[in-house]
C-alpha cells in the first residue's frame, strides 16, 4: 500500500544525495556581452535553492536557461528525468483575462488532465493557494498578492517536480510574501525541487536549504545556507552579505 507523506511546514532539507539539475560550463551572451560565463553547478532533486546576488549578476538568466527557455551559447544543463517539465513563475504574474478558476482550467487543459477530473483539481489548487472566496473574480481585479498565488496556482496545475520561480515575491507586501512563501515551503515539503531567484537575503535564510551566490554572470559560492550565511567563503559574498556594494 501507499504510503501517505505528511505535508511538513518546517524547511525542507535538501537531500544532497540525489542529483536534480546539472549545469556545465554554460555560457549564455547576447549583443556580444557574455552575461553567464562558465557556470558549473549540481543542484539536489529535492529542497529549496536560492539564486542570490546583486542586480545583473545573471540570476534570472540562469533561471530561464534551467528552464529551457533560453538557449545556452555553449554548455549543457541536464535535468534528472523526474524535473523534466519544470513550471515558471516570474515576478509579473502573466495570467488570462478570465477568472481565477478559467485560468486554472486552462492551466489543467494545457497539462492534459482529463476533462472530467478538472473540477476536483481547479478546486485543490483553489484550496491549497488560498484562492477559494475569489475563485470567480475576474484576474485582473485581483490584488498583487492574489494574482502571484493564483499564477502560482497556475504552475502547480501540471504538479511539475520543478518549481522555478523568479523573484516571485519582489512587489508584494510582507503579509502576500508570507502566503507565497507557505505554498513554496509547502510544494518543497511534498518533495518538489524548488529553485528561487531573490534579491531577499532574509527571504533566502527563511526559505533555501542551499544558496548558489551569482556574481557578474558567474556561480561564485554554492553552500548549504546556514554555513553560506554565517560564514561566506567568497569575498563576493561578504561583501554582499555586508552591504557593501561589489564593484
Ligand atoms: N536579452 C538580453 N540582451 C542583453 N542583455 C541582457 C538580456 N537579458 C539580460 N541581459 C543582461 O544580462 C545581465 C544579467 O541579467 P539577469 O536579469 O539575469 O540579472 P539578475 O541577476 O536576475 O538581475 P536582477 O536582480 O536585476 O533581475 C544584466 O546585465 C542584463 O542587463
Amino acid at each position: 500500500m501507499a504510503e501517505r507523506r505528511v505535508i511538513p511546514l518546517a524547511r525542507p532539507e535538501p537531500r544532497g544525495a540525489e542529483p536534480g539539475v546539472s549545469v556545465r560550463g554554460l555560457h549564455v551572451a547576447r549583443g556580444g556581452r557574455a552575461l553567464l560565463r562558465g557556470i558549473d553547478l549540481t543542484l539536489g532533486g529535492s529542497g529549496i535553492t536560492a539564486l542570490l546576488g546583486p542586480n545583473g549578476a545573471g540570476k534570472s538568466l540562469l533561471l530561464r536557461a534551467i528552464a529551457g527557455i533560453i538557449a545556452p551559447d555553449d554548455g549543457e544543463i541536464t535535468l534528472a528525468p523526474r524535473l523534466a517539465r519544470p513550471a515558471l513563475v516570474f515576478q509579473k504574474p502573466v495570467l488570462l483575462r478570465r477568472t481565477a478558476r478559467a485560468n486554472l482550467a486552462h492551466a489543467l487543459k494545457l497539462a492534459g488532465q482529463p476533462r472530467a477530473a478538472r473540477a476536483a483539481r481547479i478546486a485543490d489548487l483553489l484550496e491549497q493557494c488560498d484562492l477559494t472566496q475569489i475563485a470567480t473574480s475576474p484576474a485582473r481585479r485581483l490584488s498583487g498578492g492574489e494574482q502571484q498565488r493564483l499564477a502560482l496556482a497556475r504552475a502547480l496545475a501540471a504538479d511539475p517536480a520543478l518549481l522555478l520561480l523568479d523573484e516571485p515575491t519582489a512587489s508584494l507586501d510582507p503579509k502576500a510574501t508570507a502566503a507565497i512563501e507557505a505554498i513554496t515551503l509547502r510544494a518543497a515539503g511534498r518533495g518538489v525541487k524548488v529553485v528561487l531567484v531573490t534579491h531577499d537575503r532574509a527571504q533566502a535564510e527563511r526559505l533555501a536549504g542551499d544558496v548558489v551566490f551569482l556574481h557578474d554572470g558567474r556561480a561564485v559560492e554554492h553552500a548549504p545556507a546556514p554555513r553560506f550565511f554565517s560564514n561566506p567563503a567568497s569575498p563576493e559574498a561578504q561583501a554582499y552579505l555586508e552591504g557593501r556594494l561589489i564593484l
